[in-house]
């Protein structure tokens, strides 16, 4: 990983760094290392080599791509966003707000279905096309779940990719869509419109993918900003907080956001990997050592979400977990 210096002018915090990139057709071993050392350094990486067919992803992005361009009061029925459907604008239920409109919802077969109707003119056709990407992403995060297992020499080696698998999994698939900026102010040498606020993720594992447009920035460790050069034909691979407490903090749910400030439309997919809701999540046995004591009370992934729920996009939640000696 090459660390440049930070880049000059205003916007001092934002600096280049090289992303870390998995190619996941190398060796296993190779392979294993190279997640495990992303995830405690970054919690944030690139996979290639994923073998996700092509056409599955322009299937969704084609789709989503109608769904957007439909005039606004069309595609309010498929909202409001409370939290699933259509939303425009607003985030969650505490009044944060970016520059985008969005499709969440539950990724189950027979939810998205049913939502269809709402989204398209041809429900059957877009309930294909986004089944069959959470099947394919499902698959990916349930594969990096048993590398990240195996790495972390964990006994049952699919005890984290179960989770995913099991029928009742609360996970998601949001589709977010940007819209490009006519005027970008030339005088302003680092233009900073806030498409999706600074936030980390609350589920174990977000697969995201986007078009070929720039604006996902990761926060390291220090503070820095760094932005994620797009690449449509990877997925990126987001540590949510639940890894970081069932690691015991091994790895880092990493902070990000998304800039809205291109004059090109923007579109991300996100696939964010969750367990069912009566799931407890503590630290995994294996990461906890009487040097290494446990830094999270226990908590069901119910009592997780809601608290998420109850906070701004931007609150490190996690605090509420903490073990008291650990503070
Ligand atoms: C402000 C909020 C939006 C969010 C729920 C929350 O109260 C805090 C977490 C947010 C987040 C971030 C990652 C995902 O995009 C998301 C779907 C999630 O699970 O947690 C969103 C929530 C949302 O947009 O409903
Ligand atoms: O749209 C993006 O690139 C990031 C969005 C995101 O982080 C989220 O929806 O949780
Ligand atoms: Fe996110």
């Amino acid at each position: 990983m090459v660390m440049l210096s930070p880049t000059p002018g205003r916007n001092r915090k934002t600096m280049a760094v090289g992303i870390p990139t998995v190619d996941l057709s190398q060796d296993r071993s190779v392979v294993i290392e190279l997640i495990i050392k992303a995830c405690q350094e970054y919690g944030f990486f690139k996979v290639t080599n994923h073998g996700i067919d092509k056409e599955i992803v322009e299937r969704l992005e084609d789709e989503a791509v109608d769904f957007f361009s439909k005039p606004a009061s069309e595609k309010q029925r498929a909202g409001p966003a409370n939290p699933f459907g259509y939303g425009c604008k607003n985030i969650g239920r505490n009044g944060d707000t970016g520059e985008l409109e969005y499709l969440l919802l539950e990724a189950n077969r027979l939810y998205i279905s049913k939502r269809s109707e709402t989204i398209s003119n041809d429900p059957v056709e877009f309930s294909c096309a986004a089944n069959d990407y959470v099947q394919s992403v499902k698959e990916l995060t349930c594969e990096i779940l048993d590398l990240v297992a195996e790495g972390l020499w964990v006994l049952d080696k699919h005890v984290l990719s179960r989770l995913i698998r099991d029928v009742q999994s609360d996970s998601l698939i949001r589709i977010n869509h940007y819209p490009a900026v006519n005027e970008v102010k030339e005088w302003d040498p680092s233009p900073k419109t806030i498409g999706f606020g600074e936030h980390s993720d609350p589920q174990m594992l977000t697969i995201l993918r986007s078009n070929d447009v720039a604006g996902l920035q990761i926060q390291l460790q220090d503070g820095f900003w760094v932005p994620v050069p797009p690449d449509p034909a990877g997925f990126y691979v987001i540590v949510g907080d639940a890894l970081q407490v069932l690691t015991n903090g091994r790895f880092v749910s990493v902070r990000h956001r998304a800039l809205a400030n291109s004059h090109k439309t923007r579109m991300s997919m996100m696939f964010f990997g969750a367990p069912s809701l009566n799931t407890w999540i503590s630290p995994l046995p294996e990461v906890v050592s009487p040097n290494n004591p446990s830094l999270y009370k226990p908590f069901t992934w119910s009592e997780f979400k809601k608290a998420a729920y109850s906070l701004r996009l931007g609150d490190t939640r996690l605090d509420l977990f903490k073990t008291p000696t650990t503070d």
